[in-house]
């Protein structure tokens, strides 16, 4: 078990009803708390919805003369795409590798003018023919209008505002989380796939989940870090068996106190998820307790309170190193470059917050240009103020590890932290590439749930608003899995 340190006494900032993340049978992983900090679900058209306007998209142009494809959608909207971006996203065997689903047209040699001889359509889709020419002996092409609808640019039919937020299944949470940890247990992860599944719903939730009832080994630690995906080699090595011996030149290789704070902040691509699992009893060290903190809460708190810190942690790029060890020497000295510098809050091209960097330690000399004037002491000021939400009370949950029970966390969104210790302290584990985990996520939800929730919530669009469905194996090699 796992000893929760102080009364949790944080304020809950929101609560909706519980949410229950796995579908179908319960499993042995226990319920979950409610939503502390409610996030606007996605929500789909309800049954009550006018029923979508029925029949298959229908082709504005069969001459073949036009210089696009234009199609209109049962609700009359209409799209187009340039012949030549059809005849590049021909997903028949001559332009798609069946089994490798890699592109085996040669782009660049589709003539900028080039057009079928004939098309033609059907309830299911759109058949292309395409001359002889130099470029090619005369050859078909069919598209789904699944393929077609949900690819669509010119305009799209389905838009960024009809999609759930990268973040939506994610619930913040503060120290409160702690009456009802996100957990599951050793035996249902290593014995299925669904068991994964839970795992790993939990950690895209929370940003992090305890496992339970793990054999006090390395081995058996390291067998369920894999059963995610590969384990991610630094410089630190790949799995990790570890006490306070500064072997790698690294205060985590110490007993000092560490404040919250993400890894690997000097890579480019920080690692994704990190796993620790305490080997020796409580009773061989006072101290070195967990620290984890929800560093898209935090930032979403910044953002509310103090909106212009929150800009300027999203914009100043700030230098991190690390000592590495043996061969490895990460400097990244103001005037150092490495291949890029982020700031600390980071977001997608859609300005979903998706990325947390944050390391006191590791932080080296900021300075330059971005710090002129003003700049240094507003950014001074802006650390102040994040360091007070990530130190506040309401979001530091404190937990005492215990051999048997591990912790995951997403590197991405949690910060961790260890309180001071003395005596003998032994800890393992690893890290994981985000993408790997992503990967291995997105999978496993194409297996119990359908796809995740863009793509579940795509779907959902295309057949409520326009009747269109992806419909098993499609003509030729063009199957529905299409990537
Ligand atoms: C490998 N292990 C997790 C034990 C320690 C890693 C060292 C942590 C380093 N200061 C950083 O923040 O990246
Ligand atoms: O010793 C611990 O509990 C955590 C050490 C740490 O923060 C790290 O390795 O990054």
């Amino acid at each position: 078990m796992l000893t929760h340190l102080g009364a949790c006494t944080a304020r809950v900032l929101a609560v909706s009803a519980p949410r229950a993340l796995a579908r179908g049978t319960p499993t042995a992983s226990r319920a979950l708390p409610a939503r502390l900090l409610s996030t606007t679900p996605h929500r789909p058209a309800s049954s009550s919805s006018p029923q979508p306007p029925r029949g298959a998209p229908r082709l504005l142009d069969q001459s073949g003369n036009a210089k696009a494809l234009t199609l209109q959608l049962p609700d009359g909207a209409t799209t187009s795409f340039s012949y030549v971006w059809l005849r590049d996203h021909c997903r028949e065997e001559r332009s798609y590798h069946p089994a490798t689903r890699q592109r085996l047209v040669d782009t660049p040699k589709i003539p900028a003018d080039y057009r079928p001889q004939a098309v033609r359509s059907d309830e299911r889709g759109v058949s292309l023919t395409w001359p002889d020419s130099p470029f090619e002996s005369s050859y078909e092409s069919f598209f789904p209008w699944a393929f077609l609808a949900e690819h669509a640019y010119n305009p799209p039919v389905v838009r960024e505002q009809d999609l759930p937020s990268v973040n939506s299944r994610k619930v913040l949470w503060t120290r409160e989380i702690a009456r009802d940890m996100p957990t599951v247990s050793y035996d249902e992860v290593m014995s299925s796939e669904q068991g994964v599944y839970e795992w790993l719903k939990r950690i895209d939730t929370y940003g992090f989940s305890l496992c339970s009832g793990i054999p006090g080994t390395p081995e058996a630690t390291e067998a369920l870090i894999r059963r995610i995906a590969f384990i991610r080699e630094t410089h630190y090595g790949g799995f990790w068996d570890f006490t306070a011996n500064l072997e790698h030149g690294d205060l985590a290789y110490s007993e000092v106190r560490l404040e919250a704070h993400t890894d690997t902040t000097y890579f480019t691509d920080p690692c994704g998820l990190q796993l620790f699992h305490l080997l020796s009893p409580s009773t061989t060290h006072t101290g070195g307790h967990n620290l984890l903190v929800d560093g898209f809460r935090a930032a979403s708190v910044l953002r509310e309170a103090h909106p212009a810190a929150y800009d300027l942690l999203s914009s100043v790029p700030i230098p991190s190193h690390a000592s590495g060890s043996g061969s490895a020497s990460l400097p990244s000295g103001v005037h150092l470059r490495p291949l890029r510098r982020f700031p600390v809050l980071n977001h997608d091209d859609k300005g979903e917050l998706v990325m947390v960097r944050w390391n006191g330690d590791d932080r080296a000399v900021v300075g330059g240009e971005a710090f002129e004037g003003a700049r240094m002491d507003e950014w001074y000021e802006a650390l102040r103020t994040w360091e007070g939400i990530l130190r506040s009370e309401e979001a530091q949950l404190w937990s005492q590890m215990e051999v048997g029970t591990a912790v995951i966390f997403d590197n991405l969104r949690v910060l961790h932290g260890r309180s001071a210790f003395t005596g003998e302290r032994r800890l393992c584990g690893a890290y994981v590439n985000g993408d790997d985990y992503r990967s291995r996520l997105r999978g496993l939800e194409k297996q119990f749930v359908g796809g995740d929730p863009r793509r579940r919530a795509l779907e959902g669009v295309l057949k409520e608003r326009y009747g269109i469905e992806r419909k098993g194996e499609g003509k030729g090699s063009v199957s529905e899995e299409y990537l």
